[in-house]
């Protein structure tokens, strides 16, 4: 998939099982927007094939579009339309919607029911979009970014109504750069970057068979100058320290408890106070690391 010289896709090849919640997962540009866009039929690809439900997306697209939920980034709503009068009219476009009343309780929108859509936070328009995008009960539901900007709270409930789509049957396919989203939700993931496909695999496949783990160190004031060496030299070679932000690095190599014990020392010398210290498996943000060279979250 290009657009002009831009190669967005290339050479993409990723199949989705029905019933599964499925997760395209990259950084920022990788081609996630562009991938579901071109599965809901908006784009058509210079060159290869989609499928969605047997179907082709922009050839067949009336019979699609009654089998299938969209949301896209920025939902695409009216801004003058109430919250809840916009998803009335999605829902009786449908043969045999979602009770509406349910929906709205279940995506804590029930307040903001009568605010306009442009009044509406960042999340709020978020969880809209979602509802307006299970409201009609399809089979197969493309979510792009689900979560951007949401409170913690609004996160989880999100979570939990994608959960429960999926126990209903429906097909849920979502896009995120955040890897702590598709380890929480996703059956299988699919990691892209810059239009190609990296892995795939469940969140443990993906994230185990290695004796590499992780400690993740946070502090309560910013690290001394120089925190990462020093951390290093203490630890030996056989790990990799990386500062996150001026309160909290990673070390990454094998993690076990004499390591564990070392950093809580070092911490001890150098005067820092833990707020917490965790030991854990590889991440799949460690994966993409490792896969690409770059951090996932930019
Ligand atoms: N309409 C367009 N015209 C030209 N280039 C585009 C267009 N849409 C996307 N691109 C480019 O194609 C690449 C993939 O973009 P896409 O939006 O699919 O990525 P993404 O992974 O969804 O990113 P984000 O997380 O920022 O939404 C990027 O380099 C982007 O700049």
């Amino acid at each position: 998939m290009r657009y002009g010289d831009k190669v967005a896709l290339d050479g993409l090849s990723l199949e989705v099982a029905r019933g599964s919640i499925t997760a395209v997962l990259g950084p920022n540009g990788a081609g996630k927007t562009t991938t579901l866009e071109t599965c809901e039929g908006y784009r058509r690809p210079q060159s290869g094939t989609v499928r969605v439900l047997g179907l082709d997306p922009v050839r067949d697209r009336r019979a699609l579009l009654p089998r299938i939920g969209v949301m896209l980034q920025g939902s695409g709503a009216w801004s003058g339309a109430r919250a809840v009068e916009m998803l009335r009219h999605v829902a009786s476009l449908h043969a045999h919607p979602v009770d509406v009343d349910l929906l709205v309780e279940r995506l804590g929108l029930a307040d903001c029911g009568r605010t306009p859509y442009r009044r509406l936070s960042g999340g709020q328009q978020q969880r809209l979009g979602l509802a307006m995008a299970v409201v009609g009960r399809p089979e197969l539901v493309f979510v792009d970014e689900p979560t951007a900007g949401m409170d913690p709270q609004a996160r989880r409930d999100t979570w939990a109504l994608l959960e429960e789509v999926r126990r209903d049957g429906v097909t849920v396919v979502l896009t995120t750069h955040y890897m702590d989203e598709a380890e929480q939700l996703a059956d299988t993931v699919h990691i892209i970057d810059r239009g190609r496909l990296v892995a795939s695999g469940s969140p443990t496949e993906l994230t185990r068979g290695s004796q590499v783990s992780t400690i993740r160190l946070v502090v309560t004031r910013p690290f001394p100058p120089g925190a990462p060496a020093s951390l290093t030299a203490a630890l030996g070679p056989d790990v990799v320290v990386r500062l996150i932000d001026e309160l909290s690095l990673v070390v990454t190599g094998p993690a076990d408890a004499s390591t564990l014990a070392r950093v809580s020392r070092w911490c001890e010398e150098q005067g820092v106070l833990p707020e917490s210290l965790h030991l854990g498996t590889r991440s799949l943000e460690d994966v993409f690391l490792d896969l690409t060279g770059r951090e996932l979250a930019v």
